[in-house]
């Protein structure tokens, strides 16, 4: 466990970066600080490697306050990985990788194994290795700089800003891989960011800052959208809260509906005459598209002939996603998919939002607040 203990940080000229402030980050899990610029975030994370020294107070790792280690032993064992990297830029990406074994007494043929080991773990091919940083698109240096981190197998790791120099494409993977490392890894992450969509879908624990270091509240992050503690939160964390809270909900308890579907290759006299939407899937029952009411099939049905479809919704994860997949198709009717994209059915927005109604009815007939 990581704890800050009333921890207070003056710098010398004056600024107050962050004011008395304690709470602990559970062995394990990804706890997030998250605020404005300014409020103190990377002085409170530099803290627990001893980049920073605090003016009072202490921060303790497993217990042990930190001052109580080497400088240099203690950031050796702490992976830390800052925005852009900040990798060595004359050393291949493979030697940016071997660095840390190395230093840690590793023969270099070992640390190399080790180095491509952790290349392959964070999804990049061998071949990039032997590349310099430079050669990589900013999302690969990315992996780098995480797979570097990880290179002393620490139990914990501070991530400072590490995916914000990116595009937002890229930047969802790079948040949806680290949720896959972290599944298999099991590390003790601080991860600092000032994005509130971040925060909320890497965080189990999220830390909300504001200026002048106060740690404004510090939840789980359904209970952030749900129960924000005062205004600055809740501008912080946005007006759509409502809508995002249902990231959190999963939908196995809807029930998609059958619609009329046909196969791509289907010719005119397999397509039913109809008013509606038909749904058109292909040879291994994937959604292509959608073809409209009364639209004609010359000949056999192609893809150019259909309607983009909207947004997938896998089955059993969130009802946000099943929301979306409703409001962002033609027909108006989300696409259920199973975990290999097979058809399974449909679902209206109205069937979420009844969903979302049935449990707001049954907690708040239990006396707990929705
Ligand atoms: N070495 C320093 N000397 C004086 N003031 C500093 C120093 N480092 C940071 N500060 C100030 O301390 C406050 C907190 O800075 P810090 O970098 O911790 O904030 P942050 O939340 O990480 O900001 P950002 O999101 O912009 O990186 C800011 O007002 C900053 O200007």
């Amino acid at each position: 466990m990581l704890e800050f203990r009333s921890v207070r940080k003056q710098y010398e000229n004056g600024t107050v970066a962050v004011q008395e402030l304690s709470m602990s980050a559970e062995t394990g899990t990804i706890t997030v600080l998250v605020g404005p610029s300014g409020c103190g975030k990377t002085t409170l994370m530099r803290m627990v490697n001893r980049m920073i020294e605090p003016s009072s107070g202490a921060v303790l790792v497993d217990g042990t306050d930190v001052r109580e280690f080497d400088a240099a032993r203690l950031r050796r064992g702490i992976g830390y990985v800052i925005q852009q990297a900040g990798l060595f830029p004359h050393r291949t990406v493979l030697d940016n990788v071997a660095t840390v074994p190395l230093l840690s007494g590793c023969r270099r043929r070992e640390a190399r194994t080790r180095a491509a080991e952790l290349l392959d773990r964070v999804g990049l091919p061998a071949d990039l290795g032997r590349r310099y940083p430079a050669q990589l698109s900013g999302g690969q240096q990315q992996r780098v700089g995480v797979a570097r981190a990880l290179a002393a197998d620490p139990p914990v790791l501070l991530m400072d800003e590490p995916f914000s120099a990116v595009d937002p494409v890229v930047r969802a993977g790079l948040q949806d891989e680290l949720l896959r490392l972290q599944e298999e890894l099991g590390k003790t992450v601080l991860f600092v960011t000032h994005d509130i969509d971040e925060a909320i879908k890497l965080g189990e624990k999220v830390a909300v800052l504001r200026q002048g270091g106060h740690l404004a509240q510090y939840a789980e992050p359904d209970a952030l959208l749900a129960e924000p503690a005062d205004d600055f939160v809740t501008s912080f964390v946005g007006r759509d809260r409502g809508y995002r809270r249902l990231s959190f909900r999963d939908s196995r308890r809807l029930r998609p509906e059958a619609t009329d579907t046909v196969h791509i290759g289907d010719t005119s006299a397999d397509v039913p005459s109809r008013a509606g939407w038909v749904l058109v899937l292909d040879a291994h029952r994937r959604p292509r598209g959608w073809l409209p009411p009364e639209a004609a099939v010359d000949g056999q049905l192609t893809e150019d002939q259909l309607v983009a479809g909207g947004s997938l919704h896998v089955e059993g994860t969130s009802l946000r996603g099943a929301l979306d997949s409703a409001l962002s198709a033609p027909s108006g009717l989300g696409v259920v998919v199973d975990g290999d994209g097979g058809y399974v059915g449909v679902v209206t927005a109205r069937q979420v939002l009844d969903l979302i109604e049935e449990h707001r009815s049954s907690v708040t007939a239990e006396g707990v607040a929705p």
